[in-house]
């Protein structure tokens, strides 16, 4: 279907995120001014709002875009970067969260900094928590806001609050690539655009295949950079039987 999907996300992440969507057969666009929200954000499939890089004279636009999004019964994806590194970063996540996410996806440290709504320690964007470890902050929050809460991790946990599912594909030197959590959540968001009455399962469905080609092309890989390039090769050449053969998702609740 090669959903159209709006990406309002951080300087690191724009490069990676766009050739994810690409190579996973989906067109993204980086628009993010204020003036082009309301002619452009309506025709989109589905919105990614990350807040890696945030200052405050982007927000306005993020808050119009999820508003617009949700007005127009189009998935919207939030992605809390670093969300308990500081006031200013903590409230905007909620500010965002209050315009009622489809999804939301962090690693384990920016769930718990969310659902407890605290700033604290942190390594910055980088988790300082297994996965494993935020399944009941996923949970509450999910249930707070209505939302799909999935973190990332050595498993990636989905959860709507009731049900907890887990995809266990992946490989660990994805975390040594700057923004693939970024581009993970914006191959959610195209999942979602796809089958938005099935917002849970098109979740784990997209981390699943991010983990897949990301196992795909450690094969191939010397390193992070190297990984980089037989990733996104690898998502593009994914098809239904590998897809079948590697996928690993189970539920865990
Ligand atoms: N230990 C691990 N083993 C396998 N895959 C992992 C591991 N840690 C993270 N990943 C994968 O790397 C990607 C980025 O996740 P993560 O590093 O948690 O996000 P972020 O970059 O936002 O902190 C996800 O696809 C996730 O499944
Ligand atoms: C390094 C960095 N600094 C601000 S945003 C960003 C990218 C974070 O990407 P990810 O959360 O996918 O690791
Ligand atoms: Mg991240």
């Amino acid at each position: 279907q090669s959903p159209l999907i709006q990406c309002i996300t951080n300087f690191v992440s724009m490069d990676l995120m766009a050739n994810t969507l690409l190579s996973a057969g989906a067109s993204p666009a980086m628009l993010h001014t204020l003036e082009e929200i309301p002619d452009f954000t309506p025709q989109v499939h589905a919105l990614c709002l990350n807040v890696g890089t945030l200052s405050a004279d982007w927000l306005p636009a993020m808050k119009l875009a999820a508003e617009l999004a949700h007005k127009s019964g189009k998935p919207w994806v939030l992605d809390p970067v670093a969300a308990g590194a500081s006031g200013f970063r903590l409230r905007a996540c909620l500010e965002l969260v209050e315009l009622k996410p489809t999804v939301i996806r962090g690693n384990a440290s920016e769930i718990i900094a969310l659902a407890n709504a605290s700033v604290g320690l942190t390594k910055g964007v980088d988790s300082s928590h297994e996965s494993t470890d935020a399944v009941e902050s996923a949970k509450s929050l999910a249930r707070a806001s209505g939302a799909i809460v999935a973190v990332s991790g050595a498993v990636d946990i989905v959860t709507d609050g009731k049900r907890v599912v887990g995809a266990h594909n992946g490989v660990a030197m994805m975390t040594k690539i700057t923004a693939t959590g970024c581009s993970v959540t914006a191959l959610i968001a195209a999942f979602v655009a796809v089958d938005q009455a099935h917002a849970l399962e098109a979740t784990a469905a997209a981390l699943s295949l991010f983990g897949i080609a990301g196992e795909m092309g450690m094969k191939l890989a010397n390193g992070p950079a190297s990984l980089r390039m037989h990733l996104i090769d690898s998502l593009h050449g994914l098809d239904e039987v590998c897809v079948l053969a590697h996928v690993k998702i189970a539920s865990l609740s």
